[in-house]
């Protein structure tokens, strides 16, 4: 698909009610009821999101995957079929925040992208460099290692999102220098390196809002954005998916 792609991570947010009131507030506006975009809800909720979402634009995704590929005696997880059966179209794959708390490896994140993949999700792999290797300068050989399982995986369509940790929830958007040069780095480690996906898309994640979203969106190789906090406000997340509706 051309144009920009918009997912809102809602993270470890919302109950049953304010989810639904959340997701009709989207529905209610056609900015948002769009196949470019995507909302990212806690696992429990997203089988009663994926009901309303029926015959709707606006797609589902799911925040982590299990690594394990078929049911059994995993306790406590959520395998990728069964986000598939609910109606999920995308899954996060090695969030930040999943490496940082759940100390996720890059072998677990291989699995969880091929699992994601065989059951016919779009996986969205997220790299990012922390504040310190960004100011050691270490930070593009982190994302190459980071990227280093899509020379593994099976062929098929991902999506990558470039989110520096440093600017996560904190207010410190990237500047456009520095997201176009990681972008542009990330595609081509990509062209030369994965597996083919049906396209090599790059989304930007961090302090997206409404008031920086186009000059972003409109940043060299941005082919979307990963949208934390503003994407639990209607109102914001629907000025962002404006914006990408103008790109289209
Ligand atoms: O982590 C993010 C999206 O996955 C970004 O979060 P914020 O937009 O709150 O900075």
């Amino acid at each position: 698909m051309a144009g920009k792609l918009i997912i809102g991570n809602w993270k470890m947010n919302t109950r049953a009610q304010s989810a639904q009131s959340l997701l009709d507030a989207l529905l209610e506006q056609p900015a948002c009821d769009q196949p470019w975009v995507g909302v990212a809800a806690p696992a429990v909720y997203l089988a009663a999101l994926g009901a309303r979402l029926q015959g709707r634009a606006i797609r589902l995704a799911a925040q982590d995957v299990s690594a394990f590929a078929s049911d059994g005696a995993y306790t406590g997880e959520v395998s990728a079929a069964m986000l598939q059966d609910i109606g999920c179209a995308y899954v996060l794959v090695g969030h930040s925040e999943r490496r940082q708390y759940f100390a996720e490896s890059n072998p677990q994140l291989l699995a969880k992208m091929n699992n994601a993949m065989a059951a016919g999700l779009v996986p969205v792999l997220c790299v990012g460099e922390t504040l310190e290797q960004r100011e050691q300068g270490s930070y593009l050989a982190v994302i190459h290692q980071q990227l280093s399982i899509l020379a593994d995986i099976a062929a098929g369509e991902y999506l990558i999102a470039y989110e520096p940790v440093w600017a996560i929830g904190t207010g410190k958007v990237a500047t456009l220098e520095q997201i176009a040069e990681i972008h542009s780095a990330i595609k081509t480690w990509c062209l030369q390196n994965a597996k083919p996906s049906a396209s090599i898309r790059v989304l930007y994640g961090g302090s997206v809002k409404a008031e920086n979203a186009e000059s972003i969106l409109m940043t060299d190789n941005v082919d979307g954005a990963l949208v934390g906090g503003a994407s639990l406000d209607a109102g914001s997340f629907r000025m962002i998916c404006q914006a990408a509706g103008k790109l289209i």
